[in-house]
């Protein structure tokens, strides 16, 4: 099984205060780790140290040499009037592997493809930003909240297809997401974060977890019983997560 990414007791700082603190966590390839915690709780910023686009104060950050990463970011920010479709978009990423044919029937959108990037809805577009982080064929794909602007049923299909990609392409996933219940049928683990691991495992685990029942408050407990996770896992076939000191 190999290990895509390992973090040992990193803590994060900005401007004097705490971000994150002793986060530890391993990550391998065909696994899906989600994250889950309030706003302001450090998701992000764990998502971009990952990603190396910022440094941490403390502690160890290991990546695979040569490590091949798939982003799809929260938002896009595109301007309005500019004239630019899917292909063309597609087409202007680095490092691509795959045609933007092949990468756009990977998500199932290859009609979508002379589209105006503007003219999407949110969840055409979140399935194009998956398709192009997929272009470089990723050992690792991170996704920043990728349900965002996505109607309930949306968010469920969306899930469902990265959980498809991730068997399909043996890559590991780590995301992040506000709502547990919708994404556990398509996570193997999960971190419930609030600048530290409050705590962490399979989905049914955390969910039932006093600390998240704390942070996200009963409501979210009741309607598990509806999106009960399902797959053959042998814990040896998935990351662990481990509180240091
Ligand atoms: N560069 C920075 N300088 C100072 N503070 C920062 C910096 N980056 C993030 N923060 C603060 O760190 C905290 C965590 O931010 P982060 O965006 O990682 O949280 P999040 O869990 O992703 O939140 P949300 O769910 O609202 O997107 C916030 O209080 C934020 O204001």
């Amino acid at each position: 099984m190999t290990k895509l990414v390992e973090l040992t007791d990193v803590g994060l700082e900005a401007d004097g205060n705490i971000i994150l603190e002793r986060i530890s966590l391993t990550l391998h390839r065909g696994e899906i780790l989600t994250i889950v915690g309030p706003n302001g709780a450090g998701k992000s910023s764990l998502v971009k140290l990952v990603l190396r686009l910022c440094e941490a104060s403390r502690g160890q950050l290991w990546r695979k040499p040569g490590l091949r990463i798939g982003y799809v970011p929260q938002k896009l920010h595109l301007d309005p009037v500019l004239p630019l479709t899917v292909a063309r978009f597609m087409s202007l990423s680095h490092g691509r592997r795959l045609s933007v044919a092949q990468a756009l029937a990977r998500v199932g959108a290859e009609r979508l493809a002379e589209r105006s990037m503007q003219a999407l809805s949110g969840g055409e577009m979140q399935r194009i930003l998956l398709a192009r982080a997929l272009m470089m064929e990723p050992e690792l794909l991170i996704l920043d909240e990728p349900a965002q602007g996505v109607d309930v049923h949306g968010q469920t299909e969306l899930y469902a297809l990265i959980k498809q990609l991730s068997d399909q392409l043996h890559c590991g996933v780590l995301m992040v997401s506000h709502d547990l219940h919708l994404v556990m049928a398509s996570t193997h683990r999960v971190i419930c974060l609030n600048q530290h691991i409050c705590c962490h495992g399979e989905p049914e685990h955390v969910a039932r977890h006093p600390e998240f029942a704390r942070l996200f408050g009963r409501p979210e407990l009741t309607q598990l019983a509806v999106y009960t996770h399902h797959h053959a896992c042998d814990d040896e076939h998935h990351g662990d997560v481990r509180h240091v000191g």
